[in-house]
């Protein structure tokens, strides 16, 4: 039940609506795609415009240089952390906000409605299309639309806010984990609890609440033989060819039913209880959310609690692309020079990425002896993260169900994610302090797809939820 002051917040946010929209549209328009060299001159462009948004509306905040990093050759400067701070009363808790402005790559050709960097509003249907309208940028304008509306009522924030927001999170989080540990005992001094909104709800109509994500260890497998590509008819039959070698390494990674084939891969994983069965037994969940969610009927098991355990709690092995091999439309002849496999492993207790290195890197040299090639392997592990599993018995959880009851009507499920975001687990092992992750948006909003989108709904209520939870984190004991 919602009380005086978060009934008038709430009220402020729908007087808000256009303008909050507004503000979603201007961060959208900046195409801040951190894993592709040519676009990070805007991953800079979003941190100075979020960091105006934040100053403007009254916080202490800075850019925090994190050094140069190595991509695709090429060095280049990583983008800044925001680090910022509103409100230091002693008096109040104080929550760390967590949220990345950088977003996937997306192109109108690879099969968008719309320009993907345009936020593109169905009115009919609600749905706010455009890159990172859900993964991240929506949520992270939530909490600025939450200060926006105290200061304009003259309410008081409920708790201190820190700020924690990076431009790297898409591709590994490079330079966070040593930034984090160097401002543990500074910038970080005082924080009470974290709260990260950066995942999905499980289906479309019933919010959850977060409590585990899966760790990632990506890897590029590079094939390379031939000086320059060749003519197939001259060559065929003749050379040892790298996408030949590269399919069948990659062919034996994992069935078509997503079983990981990597010898000792399984053994890491932690034993499933009984108790925990049945939590996934009970969830309320069906395939038809899946199955709305892929725009497909493809689910490699017609047994709700093995999708949802193969999503959250067992670890999966996906083949990405091939960089090198031709990809054109058309019948080009050539046999490529040098390929690169792109594939990761999303981990779970008690897997890290170190232990799957090993079994990943022995794997795949003993397999490319077996095929006798003369070209040259060669296997680089890219970013990697541990999983991550958080005590939901903490006043931090608490404070998050009574506000989704409050905003939604429904006691949120409990739910694992399947992605990663792998500063969880440092701001809960570095701060030693509880991690909450609070979703705005739904399973179906095509994070990382094509035609990314946010509801409308999701953006007021979910802007709604994240204040009304800071409100319960201060009533708390
Ligand atoms: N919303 C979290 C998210 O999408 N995280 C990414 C992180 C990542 C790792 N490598 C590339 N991106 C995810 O894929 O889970
Ligand atoms: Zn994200
Ligand atoms: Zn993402």
């Amino acid at each position: 039940m919602a009380n005086a002051d978060q009934k008038k917040f709430m009220a402020q946010i729908d007087a808000n609506k256009d303008s909050i929209i507004q503000r979603l549209a201007k961060a959208v328009a900046i195409p801040s795609v951190s894993g592709d060299a040519a676009y990070r001159k805007h991953v800079f462009e979003m941190a100075d415009w979020l960091l105006a948004e934040l100053k403007g509306l009254g916080a202490t905040a800075e850019l925090k240089p994190l050094g140069k990093q190595v991509l695709d050759g090429k060095e280049l400067e990583l983008p800044p952390v925001i680090l910022g701070e509103l409100g230091n009363d002693p008096a109040k808790k104080t929550i760390l906000v967590y949220g990345h402005f950088d977003v996937q790559p997306a192109l109108k050709s690879d099969g968008w409605d719309t320009e993907p960097f345009e936020l593109v509003i169905d009115e009919k249907t609600g749905r706010m299309c455009g890159r990172g309208s859900s993964d991240d940028k929506g949520p992270i304008l939530g909490w600025l639309n939450v200060v926006e509306a105290h200061t304009q009522l003259g309410l008081e924030m409920p708790v201190n806010l820190k700020f924690c927001l990076e431009g790297m999170e898409e591709s590994g989080s490079v330079g966070l984990d040593e930034l984090i540990e160097a401002e543990k005992d500074k910038f970080f001094t005082g924080v009470d609890a974290v709260c990260i909104s950066d995942n999905y709800w499980l289906g479309t109509t019933k919010p959850c609440i977060t409590h585990g994500l899966r760790g990632i260890a990506y890897y590029k497998l590079q094939i390379s033989g031939p000086a320059r590509d060749l003519h197939s008819g001259v060559f065929g039959g003749v050379v040892h060819e790298p996408m030949t070698d590269l399919f069948a390494i990659m062919s034996k990674l994992v069935t078509p039913t997503g079983e990981i084939l990597i010898p000792g891969i399984k053994d890491l994983v932690a034993p499933l209880t009984d108790e925990e069965k049945q939590r996934y037994d009970v969830m309320d969940f069906t395939l038809d959310d899946i199955n709305g969610a892929t725009g497909s009927n493809s689910t490699v098991s017609e047994d709700k609690a093995k999708v949802l355990m193969g999503r959250m709690r067992y670890p999966s092995l996906s083949l990405h692309g091939i960089e090198g091999a031709f990809s054109e439309p058309g019948t080009k002849t050539v046999i490529p020079a040098k390929v690169i496999g792109k594939f990761s492993l999303r981990l779970v207790p008690d897997m890290t990425p170190e232990k799957v290195n090993e079994l990943v890197t022995k794997f795949i040299n003993d397999e490319f002896a077996k095929l006798g090639s003369k070209n040259t392997l060669t296997l680089t592990a890219e970013h990697g993260g541990k999983p991550w599993l958080a005590d939901p018995n903490h006043w931090n959880y608490e404070a998050a169900i009574k506000a989704t009851e409050t905003i939604y009507g429904v006691k949120p499920d409990l739910t694992r994610e399947g992605g990663s975001i792998p500063v969880t687990l440092t701001f809960a092992d570095t701060l030693n302090k509880n991690v909450l992750l609070l979703p705005m948006g739904r399973s179906d909003d095509g994070a990382h797809s094509i035609n990314e989108k946010l509801d409308v709904s999701n953006y007021i209520e979910g802007t709604k939820l994240l204040g009304v939870y800071l409100h319960e984190v201060a009533a708390t004991k």
